[in-house]
């Protein structure tokens, strides 16, 4: 139950549905039914507006009309459109409706205790503009709370983009599977509290259609941990390298925490010999070396992992470091400067990925690397993966984590009190630390992001990133023993 279905999937789906026996009919009773049951249990009895537009998401708002008043509430009801016009489902469940059709128009809000919004869903197709726009506006100027159907109105599924305006809702109820505009901001934030409801899909349905994106949960990569064996041994579990800055020894000392707790069996600190007892100081598990021994280290296959970016430093020669190191093709993650470093020449960059890689940009990060590549965040991290060979993970409240064949994850977890100085370091150390005990990239990243989300979460506010690291062994217990699922 992971999946996430662009709203062509998600018409597939209803296609097959139909196709096997299903009635369009049904579907939309149940969509209607949903919706009302999540309603009542939220709200008493009261005043509600359903606001319908001219296709099947208003269809359901005439279904939800109609429960919602049998249910006792006193129920107004707006069109976008005639009546007559309408067709299929959506024109039976008019017929159906005994009250009052009105004209769209604001004086529908006045008395209204909820909104109920099915103007427009997937098959919203250009921006919401005149005077549709006014009746949105005021609708998010009410201060009525909102139950938006299937997404906001004005939020594009697929992206999670505002097409001229949204309706800015308190609760989304959308069926059988969520869609990448409810996890992706800003249509994340427009959503208020997603709700998914079966209304009669089959799981089956769903797998045949092979979505290729899913919510970032623990059973997207739980099978991919290698958890230690009885008989395990320190080598079993990795001996990550973390290449650290001469100067800026914080972020290689915050990976270098992040990644043993993760689980990494050695870990090296590799610098320059000036600062090697600054990292042998910050914790006496850990190894220093030498930079200049770096090929040395890696011509021993046991040194199987490697992060380099963190307080490095931006120039040249950060760029021929790291092309020498993926020319070993070990498990490596570039962050920070390690990406900054070859916005002159990032092609150079791609053409030596190789082996398993995982790029953790931020926002500008990721605009020097790839200037050419826009769009939403998910589209943008697969063309990014597509064209590096690596797996990218786009930071940010709506993590989005792709891999070059084009499996991709959103986070779903709100985490704000992450925005702090040192935590993106410690999300490559956990990454690092998952890869150096043999975890494939795309689950390492997902797995990395979903700790630091979860962590930050769990901590909230006044986290420092210190705190993520010590906060590992609690989620990493739970995993273990099989919760959450
Ligand atoms: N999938 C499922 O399992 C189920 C789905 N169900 C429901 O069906 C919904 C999808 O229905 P849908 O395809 O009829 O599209 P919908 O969102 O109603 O909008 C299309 C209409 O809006 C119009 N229009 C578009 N943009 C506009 C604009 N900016 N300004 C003005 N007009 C605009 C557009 O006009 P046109 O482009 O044709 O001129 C067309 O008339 C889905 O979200 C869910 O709620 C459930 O009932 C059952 C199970
Ligand atoms: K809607």
């Amino acid at each position: 139950m992971f999946e996430v279905l662009t709203t062509e999937q998600m018409y597939e789906a209803d296609r097959r549905t139909i196709e096997a026996g299903t009635s369009g009919d049904v579907l939309m009773e149940n969509a209607g039914a949903s919706v009302v049951a999540e309603i009542v249990s939220r709200w008493t009895t009261r005043a509600a507006t359903v606001l319908c537009g001219p296709g099947n998401n208003g269809g359901d708002g005439f279904v939800i009309a109609r429960l919602l008043r049998n249910a006792g509430w006193s129920v107004r009801l707006g069109l976008l459109g005639d009546v007559e016009k309408l067709t299929g489902d959506a024109a039976l469940n008019a017929g159906r409706w005994e009250g009052a059709v009105e004209r769209l128009s604001p004086a529908l809000l006045v008395g209204a205790d909820l909104v109920v919004d099915c103007l427009f869903g997937a098959g919203l197709a250009r921006p919401i503009e005149g005077d549709l726009a006014s009746l949105v506006q005021a609708v998010n100027d009410s201060g009525v709370p909102v139950v938006a159907v299937d997404v906001p109105s004005g939020v594009d599924g697929n992206s999670g983009e505002v097409r001229g305006i949204s309706v800015k809702a308190n609760v989304t109820v959308t069926f059988c599977r969520p869609k990448p505009g409810h996890y992706l901001l800003p249509g994340r934030i427009l959503c208020g509290q997603v709700i998914v409801r079966d209304i009669g899909i089959a799981d089956q349905t769903i797998r045949d259609i092979r979505p290729m994106l899913v919510c970032n949960e623990p059973g997207v990569w739980r099978a991919g941990i290698n958890w230690p064996g009885v008989d395990g041994h320190k080598y079993h579990r990795g001996h990550l390298l973390v290449i650290g800055g001469a100067t800026m020894t914080g972020a290689g000392r915050l990976v270098a925490r992040a990644a043993r707790r993760a689980g990494a069996g050695l870990l090296t600190v590799v610098a320059e010999p000036a600062s090697l007892s600054v990292y042998a100081a910050d914790s006496p598990g850990i190894m220093t070396a030498p930079i200049a021994t770096l090929d040395d280290l890696l011509k021993d296959c046991r040194h199987n992992a490697l992060v380099i970016g963190p307080g490095f430093g931006v120039g040249d020669e950060t760029c021929s470091r790291i092309i020498t190191l993926l020319h070993y093709c070990r498990c490596t993650v570039l962050d920070a400067d390690a990406l900054t470093s070859f916005a002159e020449q990032p092609s150079t960059l791609f053409f030596a990925i190789q082996g398993p890689t995982v790029l953790t940009p931020h926002e500008g990060e990721f605009a020097r690397l790839f200037p050419d590549i826009e769009g939403d965040k998910l589209s943008r991290a697969r063309a990014a993966a597509k064209r590096s060979g690596a797996t990218v993970l786009i930071k940010g409240a709506d993590t989005v984590v792709a891999a070059p064949d084009g499996r991709a994850a959103i986070n779903t977890i709100d985490a704000p009190w992450l925005a702090t100085a040192g935590s993106g370091d410690v999300l490559a150390g956990i990454i690092g630390g998952l890869m150096a005990q043999g975890m494939e990239m795309f689950d390492a990243a997902c797995m990395g992001a979903w700790l630091h989300a979860r962590a930050g979460g769990d901590i909230g506010p006044g986290l420092i990133a210190e705190d993520i690291p010590h906060h590992l062994p609690v989620l990493l217990g739970q995993l273990w023993r099989g919760v959450p699922k």
